[in-house]
């Protein structure tokens, strides 16, 4: 069966999509891995599904590239309202997003009839936490936070020296997180906005992560480095993160860009 599908990007951080609405997906998880491919299959960070929602206006589900079904994904929550949008299944301009880590408003940004960026409360952060990495480590303290979805944020003096494909695997699987765990290594830069480089559970090295840029923010305030509103500086563009560690949320606010439309067989 021929189904049709958009990839689309959040500062580099790319998803294909599927409104389910229209082509329900019985085994997303398989899917994910084979269309994630990059030489057999469309290429892509994992796979997203839109859907119905009875507690908000839609739902997401995002599948990482490895297949594992992650809990949030900021990158996607704005592709998400890029989508609804422009393809006509809504005229909202504020929706409810229903998620496995609960619902996030979007707020579309336009730019004539189309979606140029989107602001997302991302909700609360929990579980903040310093935590021991131990020994045989390049590093041995990190900051543990949940943004729906688990993240370990390291800081260091010089980002660009991170070797990212040894690194990011040893903490992803680090014993304190039997869940594997997302990794941000993170730099604090002059003006006091950070550069970022990530890991991704389940995806490995991404251009961008929302959930992470959120965390790295966290970790920054948490830790003391913070400063309220942070430009979070990626590999594939830079994401603005406004948190205050006394109020129980925190914005994001990023692109959200489409790369192009297609068909595929579903049971390839
Ligand atoms: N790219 C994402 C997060 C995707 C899920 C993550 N890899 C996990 O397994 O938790 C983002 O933009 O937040």
């Amino acid at each position: 069966m021929k189904i049709e599908f958009t990839k689309m990007q959040g500062a580099g951080n790319d998803y294909i999509y599927v409104n389910t609405l229209k082509y329900p997906v019985s085994h997303p998880e398989a899917l994910a891995k084979e269309w994630s491919k990059p030489h057999t299959g469309i290429g892509s960070d994992g796979l997203v599904l839109i859907g119905p929602s009875e507690t908000g206006d839609f739902s997401m589900r995002i599948f990482n590239a490895d297949g594992s079904e992650a809990m949030m994904c900021g990158n996607a929550s704005r592709c998400v309202g890029k989508y609804v949008y422009e393809y006509g299944l809504t005229d909202k301009k504020e929706i409810a997003l229903e998620t496995l880590s609960g619902i996030k408003t979007l707020y579309l940004h336009l730019q004539g009839e189309n979606v140029d960026s989107v602001t997302v409360d991302m909700g609360a952060p929990c579980d903040i936490r310093t935590v021991d990495l131990g020994n045989g480590y390049l590093f041995r303290e990190g900051t543990a936070v949940n943004m729906g979805n688990p993240h370990l944020v390291i800081f260091t003096h010089d980002v660009s020296a991170i070797d990212l494909l040894s690194e990011g695997p040893a903490m992803e699987h680090h014993p304190l997180f039997p869940n594997r765990v997302n990794v941000e290594f993170a730099q604090v830069l002059p003006d006091g906005n950070v550069r970022m480089r990530v890991w991704e559970r389940g995806s490995g090295i991404t251009q961008a992560c929302g959930t992470g840029a959120c965390a790295t923010a966290v970790a920054a305030a948490f830790t003391g480095r913070g400063k309220g509103k942070t430009d979070i500086i990626m590999d594939g563009g830079t994401l603005t993160i406004e948190y205050e560690p006394q109020n129980d949320r925190i914005l994001m606010t990023g692109p959200a860009t489409k790369v192009f439309d297609g068909t595929i067989n579903m049971d390839r």
